[in-house]
């Protein structure tokens, strides 16, 4: 594990949203300055929710510039292969818990769905979610992979993060920045998914994991050698300094890593 790496507990999901709003408001802020707009991925499964929790419940509205989500870019790190109204979809997930509740004074995020047309040809879809990405992060030539501002993953209790599941052949991708699954071993098994150098291609990365659930994952993946091969510890491997864990004190329950310098306040 390289020591760079942040894993910060909070006792409370309250304390980790906030801190988790700072970080993304800094991450925009300093993305607006590079390039005034903010391009970021996110997952499904539990993030959409904390994440809702910590970008529209301000903390002081006073003491802080708001999100200004009309220059947001919003792509989708994996999405199961269903229609975008299904109870399964990252999409729907996202607008429900999220896009929906965003205050109009605060703009409207352009967001990236999958193209539905595709649901029965899952590489299709991946090839054409790829050309979404080089249509917004310059010609495929141009770019060896997109840098996304900030890449917003979660955690699954196997290590899995995206649809990159532990002991995948698709963890050797070194070239499709978008990829396929029609096996997740996870429901529902048709998926696409960010390949490993895309989802660890980001200026920022913040994994969100909390809850007991995670504990026994997050011991592998901090704690041991054998670890080191699950998909999440290797993003931790490759983006090092530029990942940062927000979990809860539940989620890090007997992790030693996070016993030392790396877990406190950010
Ligand atoms: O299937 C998925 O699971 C992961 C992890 O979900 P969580 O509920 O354990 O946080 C999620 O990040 C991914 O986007 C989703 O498709």
């Amino acid at each position: 594990m390289p020591r760079s790496v942040g894993l910060h507990a909070y006792d409370t999901v309250d304390d980790l949203a906030q801190r988790l709003r700072a970080y993304v408001l800094d991450s925009q802020n300093s993305a607006f300055s590079r390039h005034d707009a903010f391009r970021v991925a996110v997952s499904g499964g539990s993030l959409p929710k904390i994440l809702a929790q910590a970008l529209l419940t301000p903390t002081s509205p006073a003491s802080e510039a708001p999100f200004d989500f009309s220059k947001w870019h919003i792509f989708f790190a994996d999405e199961r292969a269903v229609p975008l109204d299904d109870a399964d979809s990252n999409y729907r997930l996202v607008k429900e818990e999220f896009l929906d509740r965003i205050p109009a004074a605060l703009g409207t995020p352009t967001v990236y769905p999958i193209d539905t047309a595709l649901l029965d040809d899952i590489p299709a879809m991946a090839d054409a979610y790829e050309q979404t990405l080089v249509k917004v992060f310059a010609a495929r030539d141009s770019v060896r992979l997109p840098m996304f501002d900030l890449l917003l993953l979660g955690c699954g209790p196997d290590g899995h993060t995206c649809s990159l599941f532990p002991g995948s052949p698709l963890l050797k991708e070194t070239e499709a920045w978008v990829l396929s699954i029609d096996d997740s071993p996870k429901p529902p098994p048709k998926r696409v998914t960010f390949s490993l150098p895309v989802a660890s291609h980001g200026i920022n990365i913040a994994f969100v994991a909390t809850g007991g659930g995670k504990k026994e994952i997050l011991r592998e993946i901090f704690d041991t050698e054998e670890g080191k091969r699950l998909p999440c510890a290797q993003i931790n491997e490759i983006a090092g300094e530029r990942v940062t864990w927000f979990t809860d004190s539940a989620a890090v329950e007997g992790v030693e890593y996070a016993k030392r310098s790396h877990s406190g306040s950010l």
